[in-house]
């Protein structure tokens, strides 16, 4: 058995300090239950929001400070930590032009970074593709001897790219987001699809609060590999955690064998 705990926050505009005091109360809260959970997730984009404007100036570099701290937590409670999204910017890649990424990383209980997946599909309705360079490939990581996957809010609607997840041996997806309310629907469906069609679990986080005059409802969200919907968070801030069984993954992988079934020289 796997305790997931989501950190179903607000995020302050423009506010990275700010941002990291609140993660900071909320990942004691998370840590502080009698069961402690085994993997803490946070939202999308949870240290700047979309304060793309000012990017150059609050942004991570190379994860620091925000990684960085989160590292030490990591460690300092055995805790792995897949930490949402963060505003990264990339110095020293090319031409010595910085770039700068929609970034998740994913830090184990010794406090190693063990994924960096900068986010690929950028979304237009908020201005991503004029701030952000694009990630390059799907990645996969192990957290406790689990395989699992990262797939960054709009990355979700790409059922191709999902797939691609999926066959390099994800059992756990995990989706940060800043999902607006107005399209709550897909995400509540596109999360328990995306878990149905690739019978692996999904472990959605999304932010809650206003920005500008965009709402997000929160309503993260936990789906087991046959669709049951094992946690939806209301559109209250705080910590929601739900209890993973991951024999479920081989249990529903052999009763419909879709992987086996598969006919990929027909599409
Ligand atoms: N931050 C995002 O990627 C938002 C994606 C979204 O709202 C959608 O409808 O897709």
């Amino acid at each position: 058995m796997l305790k997931v705990s989501i950190l179903q926050m607000d995020v302050a505009f423009g506010e990275p300090e700010k941002n990291r005091k609140k993660a900071e109360r909320m990942l004691k809260e998370a840590l502080k239950v009698k069961v402690k959970p085994d993997i803490v997730l946070l939202p999308e984009m949870w240290n700047t929001s979309y304060a793309l404007e000012r990017l150059s100036d609050i942004a991570d570099r190379n994860g620091s400070p925000t990684i960085e701290w989160l590292k030490k937590v990591a460690k300092e409670n055995s805790v792995n930590i897949v930490a949402g999204s963060i505003a990264d910017i990339r110095s020293g890649e090319s031409n010595g032009i910085p770039k700068v990424y929609n970034t998740a990383y994913a830090i184990n209980r010794n406090g190693e970074v063990v994924a960096r997946y900068d986010k690929v599909h950028r979304f237009r309705l908020m201005d991503e593709e004029k701030y952000f360079s694009p990630g390059e490939k799907a990645v996969t990581f192990e957290l406790d001897g689990i395989n699992c996957g990262i797939a960054i809010c709009y990355d979700i609607r790409f059922p191709e790219f999902i797939r691609k997840i999926a066959l390099l041996g994800a059992q756990i997806l995990f989706v940060p987001a800043q999902w607006p309310k107005p399209r709550e629907m897909h995400w509540r469906l596109l999360n328990i699809v995306r878990a149905i069609e690739n019978q692996f679990f999904v472990v959605g986080a999304n932010r809650v609060g206003r920005e500008g005059k965009a709402e997000f409802p929160g309503c993260s969200i936990v789906v087991d590999p046959w669709g049951e919907v094992l946690l939806e968070a209301d559109e209250r801030e705080g910590v929601f955690e739900a209890v993973i069984d991951l024999s479920a993954v081989e249990q529903v992988r052999k009763r419909i064998p879709v992987f086996e079934d598969r006919r990929p020289d027909v599409y």
